[in-house]
């Protein structure tokens, strides 16, 4: 099988090496043209995953055309807000059966679409169908040292999703399929949004009650925003969902959690994003969630809040005590 990834950030490289190992012909594409030299040279992405040795069979390319032609499947992992653009370059040189499969997270800020209906508007129709989104609970690093993890692949044709189960599946990485695409897309965008938080109340110098408080409350939110996607609930409660929520919101390694974090501990934005080369995807999908959570009528507290610390410049601190004196209401709702 000749596989194609569009991405070489940290979680492109740990996929495109996992399935590299696994014997398949990997094509690696890079938007950095010098670290396509290192990595051919070195065997390593210094950049984004260093410390990782690259197995043999992957190949690398800055050539976008490249990565994409003559491919059994194509795995795409770019940034959300860059996804657009680079596949629009890429789609003419994709044969019309390749399998597709996304693996980013987030929602455009410019249009409040995921990737699904992103990919809708620029891709042809048969490319479509077979389109997979791949999210759950797994950091990059510990997918790269083989550390157990589970995820979830979900296509609207379930024999879509299981091929892709089947290509993606080892002893280490253990693949569920699920025909919720919107559901398993949106859980693993909008618990980004649910990381900063999280990394915020950390920062402030709230305990483990807060952080309790906000992972609930956070599904719950995502929960209900989903629903009026036509998500279905059931999917927020397994590896998507809950699952990824509570790593992102728990783990030190998650970029998110530690922008959340200097955040509450008062540093600018600003000053916080210019010292990051990795993206942390929750700043710009705080941004498209509360708009889209206004689109749909939905009530979206903690989303708005974290807009408001990133957007509006509201001190953690206020916006933390506005969350807890709403008005008072029942838990189901
Ligand atoms: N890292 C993880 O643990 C992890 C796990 C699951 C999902 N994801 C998701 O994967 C997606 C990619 O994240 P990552 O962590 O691999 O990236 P990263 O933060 O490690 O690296 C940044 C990426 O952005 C690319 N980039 C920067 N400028 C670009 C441009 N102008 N055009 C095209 N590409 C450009 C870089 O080449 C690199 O691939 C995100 O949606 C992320 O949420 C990441
Ligand atoms: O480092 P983060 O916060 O981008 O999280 C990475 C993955 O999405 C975890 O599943």
């Amino acid at each position: 099988m000749n596989i194609g990834v569009i991405g070489a950030g940290s979680w492109g490289t740990t996929l495109a090496n996992l399935l590299a190992k696994k014997g398949y012909s990997v094509t690696l594409w890079a938007y950095e043209e010098d670290l396509v030299a290192r990595m051919r040279e070195g065997g390593e992405n210094d950049l984004y995953l260093p410390g990782i040795k690259l197995s043999a069979n992957l190949a690398f390319t800055h050539d976008l055309p490249e990565a994409a032609t003559a491919k059994d499947l194509l795995l795409l992992v770019p940034p959300s807000q860059l996804m657009r653009r680079v596949m629009k370059q890429a789609s003419p040189h994709i044969a019309p059966q390749t399998l597709l499969v996304s693996a980013s997270k987030g929602i455009e800020t410019e249009t409040l679409l995921p990737m699904s209906s992103v990919l809708a508007e620029i891709l042809p129709r048969e490319l479509v169908q077979n389109l997979t989104f791949l999210s759950g609970p797994s950091f990059a690093r510990e997918v790269a040292g083989e550390m157990p993890t589970a995820v979830v692949a979900a296509a609207s044709e379930p024999s879509v999703a299981q091929r892709v189960q089947d290509v993606f599946s080892t002893d280490y990485f253990r693949v569920y399929t699920n025909e919720d695409i919107i559901g398993v897309e949106l859980g693993g965008a909008l618990k980004n949004v649910m990381a900063l938080a999280a990394g915020v109340s950390d920062g402030l110098g709230f305990g483990y009650n807060t952080r309790a408080a906000l992972i609930t409350r956070g599904l719950a939110e995502m929960t209900r925003i989903g629903m009026a996607l036509g998500a279905n609930p059931a999917t927020f409660a397994g590896l998507a969902g809950m699952g990824d929520l509570v790593l992102t919101c728990t783990g030190d390694l998650s970029r998110n959690r530690t922008v959340g974090i200097e955040l509450g501990r008062g540093r600018p934005l600003k000053d916080i994003l210019e010292g990051m080369k990795m993206v942390a995807e929750g700043v710009q999908t705080t941004e498209s969630t509360y708009h889209l959570a206004k689109k749909l009528g939905v009530e979206a507290p903690i989303t708005e809040q974290m807009y408001k610390i990133l957007y509006e410049n509201k001190g953690a601190l206020r916006a933390v005590n506005d969350l807890m004196l709403r008005e008072l209401k029942p838990e189901g709702k």
